[in-house]
């Protein structure tokens, strides 16, 4: 046990781990710092709501749908209104891409430097069964100039154009976990005091693991690739482990080494999980800790994306088992890329020469 780590924690806080970071750039204008602890402040809050759901009546359905047509949770929609109202009243966010709301919401913050994609609530599927669940966020730099709304062009850039991204699970302790692009840190929140302490220091990823997470109920239309891969984890004596709740199962692999898959089905014929605000944050993330994260042919982070709300298949998680869940992909989808070469070859018309 390193007592030093331990006893860091009492002394170190979210606030002043986030200040300290914040002289790591001299020409800081602390806002990404207010903004950090904006989520921080909001994720108490909510954590407070789903702690005391199951008395207080919060719990179940609200009775409508959101724009991915899931009919959403009362707790969906608290943490969409409390993460809403505390990145509106910071002042540094313009432009917001919820899971929640079909449109991006303009925040009338026209000086804010910042937009965020944000699943307030992830896991709804679990709320209501004491299963851990999450939020995750990621944010960008708008590219238009301050002055006016957020634009599209603001809201819908690649992964790699994020300055920090993060999630917060709500589990058996509540933690946040987040990212500026220089290394990954993870806070247990502390309820007596209402404070976020720092816990896990410069995470970093195992190179393998023998977790595998995926939905095997769909299992009937997984792609070749992804099916040959999870007949190797099997194989392999790979443990399977899956909650449910992205966050829970990312959070776990990520500690302990494994990969978290969500493929094209016949039921989801993109993935399910949604580029923005759920593959490129956890992809920052998992980068950022020495792992890696795809679509099973291309890095998650240069998808360029084209609709706030777009899905994606994700292969993400220690980096020798990506590449070899690609390397399966990659493998069945030669015999086709072979036979299009065939039929191309077959349709040049050939031109025979007329001996004159
Ligand atoms: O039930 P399925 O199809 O396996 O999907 C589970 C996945 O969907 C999600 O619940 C999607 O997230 P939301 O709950 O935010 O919609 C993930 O947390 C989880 O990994």
């Amino acid at each position: 046990m390193d007592h030093n780590k331990l006893a860091l924690p009492v002394g170190t806080t979210l606030d002043r781990f986030i200040m300290r970071k914040q002289e790591d750039f001299p020409y800081a204008t602390g806002e990404l710092s207010q903004l950090l602890r904006d989520i921080a402040l909001a994720a108490k809050i909510v954590n407070r709501e789903i702690n005391r759901s199951g008395l207080i009546d919060i719990a179940g359905a609200y009775g409508s749908q959101n724009v991915q047509g899931e009919d959403q949770q009362k707790l969906d929609v608290i943490a969409n209104i409390r993460f809403i109202r505390a990145l509106r009243n910071g002042g540094e966010v313009c432009t917001i891409i919820s899971e929640e709301d079909d449109e991006m919401i303009q925040t009338g913050n026209n000086q804010g430097k910042y937009v965020v994609a944000i699943d307030p609530l992830d896991g709804s599927s679990n709320i209501d069964v004491n299963v851990s669940i999450g939020t995750i966020f990621s944010i960008y730099r708008r590219v238009s100039p301050t002055g006016r709304e957020g634009t599209a062009a603001d809201c819908l850039q690649p992964g790699t154009h994020q300055v920090a991204a993060g999630y917060v699970i709500y589990g058996s302790s509540t933690m946040m976990v987040y990212t500026t692009g220089n290394g990954v840190n993870g806070f247990t929140y502390e309820h007596s005091l209402g404070e976020f302490f720092l816990s896990h220091p410069d995470i970093q990823t195992p190179q393998t693991g023998n977790i595998y997470s995926i939905n095997e109920g769909s299992s009937d239309s997984f792609a070749p690739g992804v099916a040959a891969f999870v007949q190797h984890c099997k194989n392999q004596n790979f443990s399977a482990r899956y909650i449910g709740s992205l966050v829970a199962d990312f959070h776990r692999n990520l500690l302990k080494g494994g990969i978290y898959i969500y493929p094209a089905t016949a039921k989801a014929p993109n993935g399910k999980l949604r580029l923005m605000y759920e593959c490129n944050p956890l992809a920052f993330i998992v980068e950022q800790a020495g792992g890696k994260s795809s679509n099973g042919l291309q890095r998650t982070m240069e998808i360029e994306p084209k609709l706030p709300h777009e899905r994606c298949p994700v292969f993400i998680g220690s980096k020798d088992l990506v590449e070899q869940a690609e390397a399966l992909i990659a493998k069945a989808n030669q015999p086709k890329a072979e036979e299009a070469k065939e039929k191309m070859v077959k349709e040049i018309p050939v031109k025979v020469a007329v001996a004159k």
